[in-house]
């Protein structure tokens, strides 16, 4: 990809968790590193979250570095969802806070995602399976848009031009996900690999600089996954995007990831590389033991 399709679909470093963009917020101790001097992309720091007398989090904290692929495994119940769900302000913690670049919230304002630099897939495909698949990933884009609704109701000025700015970024990541084949298909139509590519097409489209992709290869098959793993790392390495994991293939997960946390009964157990991580005796007794091999083998 050239440099001016790059600027064009990205606007790196200019958005609220960018570098030029942290300069416009109040200076805080959103630190990563022993260093003091890099801002994490994102940053949980002591979140508890219960339901009645479950515990889903359990005082976690988890930073991420600007342009890393982050995973989150853990075995079934670990807390997982439930961390996506408070990043993206579905849940609110009964303590604890979560950074976005400098910023801090007890809840993140999920109707303020897209303009913080957040974007998610979901589990279960959250796509309009009745319109096509450009259509699809233009939505993603609009929901970033700024112009009012009036103002898109009369589709005049900044509407009209932030419409046709939301279509030229969608041709664009079509062709970046090589969906062009299947651009003018109906969602609905496609196979479930292919739309589960859709759906990172449409949270790419609005520009994320952190995306939160929650099981993005559930229920592929092997070459589905392949490629998806393919287009995570693209999306990284081209547009510099912040990647949350959370995924049960742990095959695709050491193969992805730069660092990997373990997650059981809502506490972080292990943190690391994927070398690290894969030779720790409590991840192994937790959730890479014999039991759940054979569980994750029969997916
Ligand atoms: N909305 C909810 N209401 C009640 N309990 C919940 C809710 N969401 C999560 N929990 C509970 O919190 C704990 C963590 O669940 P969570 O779904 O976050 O785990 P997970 O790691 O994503 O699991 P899985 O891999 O099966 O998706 C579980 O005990 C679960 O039953």
């Amino acid at each position: 990809m050239s440099l001016a399709m790059h600027d064009f679909l990205f606007e790196g470093g200019r958005g609220p968790l960018g570098v030029d963009g942290a300069a416009a917020f109040v200076p805080t101790e959103n630190t990563a590193s022993s260093t003091g001097t890099a801002v994490a992309a994102l940053r949980l720091e002591g979140i508890e979250l219960s339901f009645g007398g479950v515990s889903a989090l359990a005082g976690l904290d988890l930073s991420i570095a600007k342009g890393e692929i982050r995973a989150v495994i853990g075995p079934n119940g670990a807390g997982k969802s439930s961390l996506v769900n408070v990043i993206s302000g579905l849940y609110r913690p009964d303590s604890g806070r979560v950074w976005l670049g400098a910023r801090s919230f007890a809840q993140v304002p999920t109707a303020r995602l897209a303009s913080l630099g957040v974007a998610r897939t979901f589990q279960n495909l959250a796509l309009f399976k009745g319109l096509s698949v450009r259509d699809n990933i233009v939505l993603g884009r609009v929901d970033a848009a700024r112009s009012t609704f009036i103002e898109q109701l009369v589709g005049l000025g900044r509407a009209r031009r932030e419409r046709e700015d939301a279509r030229a970024r969608a041709d664009a990541i079509i062709g970046f996900l090589g969906l062009g084949a299947v651009s003018e298909r109906l969602v609905g139509e496609l196979a479930y690999g292919l739309q589960k590519r859709v759906e990172l097409a449409r949270a790419l489209v609005a520009a994320p600089q952190l995306l939160l992709l929650d099981e993005p290869m559930a229920g592929m098959t092997v070459t589905e996954k392949r490629e998806m793993a393919n287009f995570v790392r693209a999306a990284r390495d081209e547009f510099g995007t912040t990647i949350l994991l959370i995924e049960h293939d742990i095959g695709v997960v050491l193969g992805l990831s730069d660092r990997v946390a373990v997650l059981d009964y809502g506490r972080k157990i292990a943190d690391g590389t994927p070398a690290e991580v894969r030779g720790d005796p409590a991840v192994i007794d937790a959730y890479l033991g014999a039991a759940h091999v054979a569980q994750s083998g029969s997916d």
